[in-house]
């Protein structure tokens, strides 16, 4: 029992008896138990509804193809200040959704700005907020709190959003559409067109993959009351509400699990926070009634002693043993190292300073065909983050076309690419597979990155510079400027430990790749860049990568009766490609789904 996960989620029929429709009526109990069942079990429902004309229905995704057919200027032009609630779309994570929102479209005067799509837009988001409505009603009676219900609904919004979801490129099998979350409003709910795409994971987490059947709408519970063409009516409380639970909610069998909280100040800790974009709980940590947990990261030393630069030294074996314990517990370490001077280090911020001060279509000119590689910028995911690469940067071809900054690009690589052969030695002869490491190193190559990282805009306190993620290579070196923003995300208690960069040192980050290389032992961290205050962050990276033909295989001296075998030989590239495709980036556990044994 219990194994099978379900395939579907629950149908509930609104038209086959319309007296149900009736609050007080046996049909309406009827209904609202089978709501609040698959609310509480699914978070969501399908749902036929009769109360809304075919026609409206197929008029709308007319008007709504023709919304998206209009220049992007024009689109941009639905501008809002509040999150989500305006044009949404060209981003590099989801480069094939797009969406547009209008705040309480059923008022006449809020869809203005679509002209001549208003009378189809204005009845949609009646029916809708209608349908809406009466689900909330079923929701609030289910529960017995049936005279809260209209003080709730007198104190809530909606607003409506159309979504368009290109099909993938050419060649692609499939792609992510928009990534996994949780609605943060109350309810949502959604006209999908009868493109399949929408999935919902299930409490046990398999992803449930929907086929809407015709005419009907999908009905989702969001966090505050705890997509292709399809549009949806997201009801959400106002900004002056505070959401508490009722009394008749509480009892000794179920104690108060949430705080009162206002709805706006829930969003924008989930948007702009620490702990809100990267944990599935945010609601608990936010709201929830309530460890101590390390706030920073090793730091080693490798100036104090230079004869201990020297393999075979005592001096070595100790950093060694330091190296791998750090790499192993947290996954990243902070290094004070001498061999990069003061000197080109600053030129280093100078010059990045001029790079991304280029026009953009200079900046895109960097173009490369591979993940990650060439300009990536203007995202509104992360709409401060822009970065540059350069493909093998010691060898001085593949800098030529940042002509004047050769020279510092160059050195700077090369510098940080000494440090970062010197660490992967350490971990190697930590390991007992020193011998494995020439050839280890000629089968790798490495990207030199420069990034930048805007600051929030006005008004906002802090926003996301770059979302959380491992690095699927081999190793990071990071060179910062004094500005803070990095996090990265302590092993054990997963909380973020806020880095607060020194002049003279360098960060190192154990990728993907290591972690399958050393049989499971060194923890590839993950790490982030929230931006906060008023100075601009720069950053480069030293990213170690494997040549396209290296087999990425775990040493035998790692392998034992007590360290049993945990990956197979892999490609890089081919990890990459899954690790983006959707399965990829809906799990923390890219590496082993894609390479375990
Ligand atoms: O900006 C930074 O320092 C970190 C960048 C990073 O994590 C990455 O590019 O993978
Ligand atoms: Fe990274």
């Amino acid at each position: 029992m219990g194994s099978e996960s379900p395939t579907q989620i629950p149908f509930i029929d609104f038209c086959s008896n319309p007296g149900a429709l009736e609050p007080g009526t046996v049909g309406w109990s009827l209904l609202c138990q089978e709501v609040r069942a698959a609310l509480e079990m699914y978070g969501c429902f399908e749902l036929a509804y009769d109360g809304l004309p075919v026609q409206l229905r197929d008029d709308m995704f007319e008007a709504m193809k023709r919304l998206f057919d209009l220049p992007l200027e024009t689109k941009q032009k639905n501008y809002s200040s509040k999150l989500y609630h305006g044009y949404i779309g060209q981003s590099d994570v989801v480069p094939l959704y797009e969406s547009l929102g209008v705040e309480d479209a059923s008022r006449l005067n809020a869809a203005r700005a679509f002209t001549d799509l208003i009378d189809t837009l204005k009845s949609m988001s009646e029916k809708m907020w209608e349908l809406e409505n009466m689900v909330r009603r079923m929701i609030y009676d289910s529960y017995g709190a049936g005279k809260y219900c209209e003080l709730d609904v007198q104190n809530s919004r909606s607003i409506f959003r159309v979504m368009k979801y290109k099909a993938p490129e050419q060649g692609e099998e499939s792609a992510m559409g928009l990534v996994a979350h949780t609605d943060k409003n109350l309810i949502t709910v959604l006209c999908p067109n009868e493109v399949e795409g929408l999935q919902v994971q299930s409490k046990a987490g398999h992803w449930i993959h929907l086929t809407p059947r015709n005419a009907s709408f999908i009905v989702m519970m969001g966090d505050a009351f705890k997509e292709r063409f399809s549009f949806g009516v997201f009801s959400m409380p106002k900004e002056e509400v505070t959401i508490e639970v009722p009394p008749e909610l509480v009892d000794r069998d179920h104690p108060l699990l949430f705080k009162p909280f206002k709805y706006m100040d829930y969003v924008s800790f989930y948007y702009s926070t620490d702990d809100g974009m990267n944990k599935e709980n945010a609601l608990e940590i936010y709201a929830g009634m309530g460890s101590e947990s390390p706030n920073h990261i090793p730091f080693i030393d490798f100036c104090s002693d230079p004869g201990a630069l020297e393999p075979g030294t005592k001096g070595w074996n100790h950093l060694c043993r330091e190296v791998r314990a750090a790499c192993e517990r947290y996954g990243c370490f902070e290094v004070a190292y001498d061999g990069v001077p003061v000197r080109l280090r600053d030129d280093m911020f100078e010059a990045m300073r001029r790079l991304f001060d280029l026009p953009l279509e200079t900046k895109q000119k960097n173009y490369s065909s591979k993940i990650y590689r060439g300009y990536i910028g203007q995202s509104d995911v992360v709409p401060l983050y822009e970065s540059l690469g350069v493909e093998d940067a010691p060898s001085l071809d593949a800098v030529r076309a940042f002509t004047d900054l050769i020279d510092t690009v160059k050195s700077m690589s090369e510098k940080m690419g000494e440090l970062e052969h010197m660490v992967r030695k350490m971990l190697f002869d930590s390991y007992g597979a020193g011998k494995h490491y020439e050839s280890h190193v000629e089968s790798s190559s490495s990207l030199f990155r420069v990034m930048k990282y805007k600051t929030p805009e006005q008004g906002e306190e802090s926003a996301m510079g770059l979302v959380a993620h491992t690095d699927k290579n081999m190793m990071t070196v990071l060179c910062p400027n004094q500005v803070e923003g990095l996090q990265v995300q302590s092993k054990e208690e997963g909380d973020w430990i806020h880095l607060t960069p020194r002049t003279d040192s360098f960060l190192v980050i154990i990728g993907d790749t290591l972690k399958a290389w050393s049989n499971g032992r060194l923890h590839p961290v993950r790490h982030r860049v929230v931006m906060s205050g008023v100075k601009e962050r720069f950053s480069c990276g030293l990213f170690s990568i494997p040549n396209e033909e290296m087999a990425i295989e775990v040493p035998p001296e790692l392998v034992d009766k007590d360290h049993p075998l945990l990956f197979k030989p892999f490609k890089y590239m081919d990890y990459v490609s899954f690790a983006h495709s959707e399965d990829g980036m809906n799990t923390e556990n890219a590496l082993e789904i894609y390479a375990g044994v």
